[in-house]
């Protein structure tokens, strides 16, 4: 079903495309059908050559393009890892205008749904409908809830299919009579959580203050269970949330694990002008990515912070230190920072944008910026950053 495709069936009555894209007046985006759309497939859409070059030209300088059709504008940002990439440049006249403030997550549905009666059967065996009216559901929602609908198409994916009395079917080739209509049911995404720890006052809540500068969300604090979370939502479903390890308490870990599964990456703030606590920094780490934690495996970014004060250590050292090279992580990036500036620290979310959402070519065709010291201490500023 991934992979249906959902161009606009000849003689169609559904009222899409919905007009000329706001911003290059292409009114004709697509050259081919638009195949069904996944996160994944939309990307390739937009880089696969199957916009016009003036369209793709202007999704690429825009980032996000109104309407369904002209969904693939942003998608450098929203792919895996949404918006992360507007922080990478911040330069563009576009991230100075303030984006707008996403409604919540608990304000999206719990599904979106798309039914097919008894009489429409048919169309199920063409492989377009389905697309063009999940497209038009979003629409529809968007408009009512006043979320761009092509923001609520990538919130939602993999659809179950339902029969009338509520069963889970597979296909409706020998579906009675009695069971239709049939109705796909996609479900919301689940919110997920880039961990941001850290010792008291290694730098976390000042860090998450210089993100927030960038994406014009403002920071969230939420106290209870014996600590302290502060969360700063990137978009409705991705969030970064940060966690003061020192006096993580029995209970305060039970609140963790919830976060736990929906984890993208752990970040940990290092005070890297306070040698005598990269001890305590270091056990406090193992710990938390220990063999039996859930954690264990996970993708690490870690921020050498306070490099601005004299005698801070330099990166390479702060991964020495922190013994990096032992722990059971996917992969990690060590960043030296200074929050209270945001040096470094948009190099560091580079890395992790990178790490989780895979690099993907620019519009120009050339590589997303490559996080200073990326390619490890070779790279010739090894004092800056290194990765293991
Ligand atoms: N010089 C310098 N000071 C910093 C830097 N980052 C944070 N600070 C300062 O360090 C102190 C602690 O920073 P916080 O951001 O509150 O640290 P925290 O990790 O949130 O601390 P807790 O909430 O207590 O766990 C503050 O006075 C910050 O201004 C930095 O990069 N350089
Ligand atoms: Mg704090």
């Amino acid at each position: 079903m991934k992979h249906r495709s959902w161009g606009r069936p000849p003689g169609s009555s559904t009222h899409f495309p919905p007009g000329p894209c706001l911003a290059c007046q292409e009114s004709r985006a697509l050259k081919t059908p638009l195949p069904w759309f996944t996160r994944r497939r939309a990307l390739d859409l937009l880089w696969a050559d199957r916009v016009s070059p003036a369209h793709r030209a202007c999704c690429a300088a825009s980032w996000r393009v109104s309407g369904l059709w002209e969904l693939p504008g942003g998608l450098r940002t929203t792919h895996l890892y949404p918006r992360v990439g507007a922080f990478l440049h911040p330069s563009k006249e576009e991230d100075q205008v303030p984006q707008p403030r996403y409604p919540g997550f608990d304000k999206y549905p719990d599904c979106v749904r798309v039914t097919f009666s008894f009489d429409e059967r048919e169309l199920l065996t063409g492989s377009q409908e389905l697309g063009l009216r999940y497209a038009s559901a979003c629409q529809e929602l968007g408009e009512a809830l006043g979320i761009d609908p092509a923001v609520l198409a990538e919130a939602y994916a993999d659809p179950r299919l339902r029969s009338a009395t509520g069963r889970d079917v597979a296909a409706v080739g020998a579906l009675p009579e009695d069971e239709w209509p049939v109705t796909f049911e996609f479900p919301k995404q689940r919110r997920r959580y880039n961990l941001l720890f850290g010792l008291g006052g290694s730098g976390k809540t000042t860090l998450l203050r210089a993100l927030g500068r960038r994406s014009g969300q403002p920071l969230e604090a939420t106290a209870g269970q014996g600590c302290r979370v502060e969360s700063l939502a990137l978009d409705d479903f991705t969030c970064f949330t940060s966690w003061d390890i020192t006096g993580l308490k029995e209970a305060s870990r039970k609140l963790l694990e919830g976060y736990c599964r929906d984890v993208l990456s752990v970040c940990f703030v290092v005070d890297a002008s306070d040698p005598s606590r990269i001890d305590e920094a270091r056990q406090a780490l193992a710990d938390l990515l220990g063999e039996s934690s859930a954690l264990s495996g996970a993708t690490l970014l870690v921020y050498a912070n306070k490099r601005d004060v004299e005698g801070a250590l330099p990166a390479t050292e702060v991964a020495e230190r922190l013994m990096l090279s032992s722990l059971r992580i996917a992969r990690c990036f060590v960043q030296s920072s200074c929050a209270v500036t945001g040096d470094g620290v948009f190099q560091g979310i580079a890395w992790l944008s990178q790490a989780i959402g895979g690099a993907r070519p620019s519009a120009d065709g050339a590589e997303e910026p490559t996080p200073t010291g990326g390619a490890g201490p070779s790279a010739g500023d090894a004092e800056e950053s290194t990765s293991i």
